[in-house]
């Protein structure tokens, strides 16, 4: 246990009772996380598989195991869960989902898939078509606050009509054996709520539960915790309140006093001792986090030193911008001989990345966004993937109406409203209503539809009986799938998307060879869609740069960090307005700032481009929150525009017209 201070060592030593560590950034709270579960596995020999630690994304997942591995070397660890909240209510409900009355098997649908049903369900009651993104959002916040159906209740106009959805979405979701995202916390609440025996399984086999990143955890995930505890109570929570920035979703910090409510023998304990960054950038951190209000008083410092000033560049524009953080960047690399894993580029919304992704291009610097358009948006892969979970779950009538005519059959809308129809008369899905005896249908559009169902009969039948990937991969030459690709856009295009079906397809192949990975199809497709609909699964062993809004970069740290684009508008958001959210934009800042080691580049622009006009942005409010001395603003000199007249007589010298 080398490498923890003494209040950490409490925290790990604490094993029974709650606990709750309250902690600035950097203070090594996912630390004490990792170390505690060497120190049950190791030292108190519990079994592995009663400790269960949760993250916040499926990467820190990846990193707390193998830190664990390297420090438990070769003790057994099978059954260890270490996962995000989704995993975890995934892993729940692949084992109970049949007492809640789904079939084994189900789907989950991803933001898209739940917006068109949502959309469908709105069309019968008469709804305007941009109310459902409204409703599907007021939905899922019911959801996340841990609300059933019959719980939902609102006072405005949009929040009682997605109350009064919220029942029906439900049971269509039901219906066709799929749930949502929001599903995945919910259902394992409901049902430990109604059904003891899964319940005491489940409490039985989680003993010790290690929950990180505990600001951001929102009110079904507080009841899933509260549940899975039991009356054993061993829960160690951490986190921090100056990093929750997800209120929008639902997260509550109150969560925090929840836990002092609920467990009157809460143990908490705080760290101040900073090991991530140098002193100027703690001392930006704490000046402008004292701007908020706060549990208590916490006065982060750091032993590494004073380090470097902060930097601000003062940029023209954005391509400017993203020159000068490039050029800033391969400089500042190529002095200290460092590598590109080194340099994040943090902003606070997606679009803010295109011209950065330009510049890093044009330099030739390998680069990765997270957080950005996942691979798993493109329509060729949700093709694949529709097929793949039809074969799991014929009854999946999202995926069906999009893979019968992809590519397509000759089945036209009006057969597909037919049998709509019919399929909800009888309470049937798509795929069971197209046997019934008495579909009316013409004879071509019929043959079309039960030709497709026994493909899908077969392939399922093949699947099932025969080698896994051989099976899966010859779905898209039997479908047609490249001419259709042909005829649909340019062979260009069409080689680029084959391709990258190709890499999907290989992608599952590895999956399902890897060691305790997935091996059925339902378990491949519900890793799949967590990846699909959470986070794109990363390859973390590249040197590259990388690209991220501050919201994914929450726990990460980089010994270089340049914050981009801290202007008014932007960071606050302009979409920010009360105080509250004032707040939430500043710990976000925060969150971002604390992000870097060693040297922190901020950057502004005097010139924007924005809804194809320029503007000319304020620099950040929150730039004024931090000391001047530890900030060197660079290139505001040049602030002055030229004056025209100059500026003509600057472009005839140089064209060397002298007219
Ligand atoms: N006692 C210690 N001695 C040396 N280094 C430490 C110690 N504790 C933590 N660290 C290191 O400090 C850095 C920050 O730790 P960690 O990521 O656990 O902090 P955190 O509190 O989880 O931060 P965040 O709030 O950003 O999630 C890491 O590089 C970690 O390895
Ligand atoms: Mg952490």
């Amino acid at each position: 246990m080398a490498e923890l201070n003494p209040q950490q060592m409490a925290a790990v030593h604490q094993v029974h009772g709650p606990l709750l560590v309250l902690a600035g950034a950097g203070s090594g709270k996912t630390r004490v996380i990792t170390r505690k579960i060497v120190h049950l596995i190791r030292d108190q020999q519990v079994d592995a598989r009663h400790v269960c630690a949760v993250t916040f994304t499926n990467k820190a997942a990846r990193e707390m195991k193998t830190r664990v591995a390297e420090a438990l070397q070769g003790v057994q660890t099978r059954g260890l869960m270490v996962s995000t909240f989704h995993h975890l209510g995934l892993q729940i409900l692949r084992q109970e989902i049949h007492r809640l009355d789904y079939r084994p098997g189900f789907s989950i649908l991803d933001h898209g898939d739940s917006l068109t049903l949502i959309r469908g369900l709105l069309r019968d009651s008469q709804g305007a078509a941009d109310l459902a993104e409204a409703i599907q959002g007021r939905i899922s916040r019911f959801k996340n606050d841990g609300l059933l159906p019959e719980e939902a209740a609102s006072d405005d106009r949009i929040g009682a009509q997605a109350a009064a959805l919220y029942p029906v979405y439900q049971r269509a979701l039901h219906a066709c054996n799929a749930v949502d995202l929001d599903d995945l916390i919910l259902l394992p609440t409901r049902l430990f709520h109604a059904d003891e025996e899964a319940r005491l399984r489940w409490q039985e086999r989680i003993r010790y539960l290690l929950v990180d990143e505990y600001q951001d955890s929102n009110g079904a995930q507080y009841r899933l915790i509260r549940w899975l505890l039991g009356s054993r109570h061993n829960l160690t929570a951490v986190g921090d309140d100056d990093q929750s920035i997800y209120s929008w979703r639902g997260a509550a910090a109150d969560n925090l006093y929840r836990l002092a409510q609920d467990f009157p023998d809460l143990q908490v304990i705080k760290l101040e001792q900073n090991y991530r960054s140098t002193g100027r950038i703690l001392t930006a951190a704490n000046a402008l986090i004292a701007h908020n209000p706060h549990l208590f008083e916490k006065r982060l410092w750091s032993s590494m030193g004073e380090g470097h000033i902060l930097r601000v560049l003062s940029c023209a524009d954005e391509s400017d911008e993203a020159e000068q953080v490039v050029n800033a960047l391969l400089r500042d690399r190529f002095q200290r001989q460092s590598e590109f894993r080194d340099y994040a580029i943090l902003y606070r919304s997606n679009h803010q990345s295109r011209p950065f992704e330009a510049a890093l291009r044009a330099a030739h610097v390998p680069y990765i966004v997270s957080g950005g358009l996942s691979f798993f948006e493109r329509a060729e892969i949700k093709d694949y993937l529709a097929y793949l979970r039809l074969l799991v779950n014929p009854d999946d009538d999202q995926a069906f109406l999009r893979a019968v005519n992809t590519p397509r059959r000759g089945v036209g809308s009006a057969t597909l409203e037919r049998l709509g129809t019919l399929a909800k008369e009888r309470n049937l899905s798509l795929f069971a209503a197209l046997w019934e005896e008495d579909l009316e249908l013409p004879d071509k559009a019929l043959t079309a539809l039960r030709d497709f169902g026994q493909w899908l009969n077969a392939k399922t039948d093949e699947v099932a009986k025969t080698e896994l990937i051989p099976a899966l991969r010859s779905v898209p030459e039997e479908i047609g799938y490249l001419e259709y690709l042909r005829n649909e856009g340019e062979e260009k295009a069409a080689a680029r998307r084959w391709e990258n079906l190709q890499e999907l397809i290989a992608w599952i192949d590895r999956l399902a060879t890897q060691e305790d990975g997935p091996q059925t199809l339902a378990e491949i497709l519900n890793r799949l869609m967590l990846f699909a609909v959470l986070e794109r699964e990363e390859d973390d062993d590249r040197d590259v740069v990388r690209l991220s809004t501050l919201h994914a970069a929450k726990g990460l740290e980089f010994p270089q960090v340049f914050l981009v684009g801290v202007e008014e508008e932007l960071l606050p958001h302009r979409n920010s307005e009360t105080p509250e959210q004032i707040e939430e934009e500043r710990r976000l800042f925060y969150v971002g700032i604390t992000r870097a080691r060693f040297q922190l580049t901020l950057s502004t622009a005097r010139k924007r481009r924005r809804y194809g006009e320029d503007i000319a942005p304020e620099p950040s409010r929150f730039l004024q929150e931090i000391p001047k001395e530890v900030m060197d603003w660079q290139g505001k000199a040049e602030e002055k525009d030229m004056d025209p007249a100059a500026a003509c007589a600057r472009l005839r010298e140089i064209l060397g017209t002298g007219a």
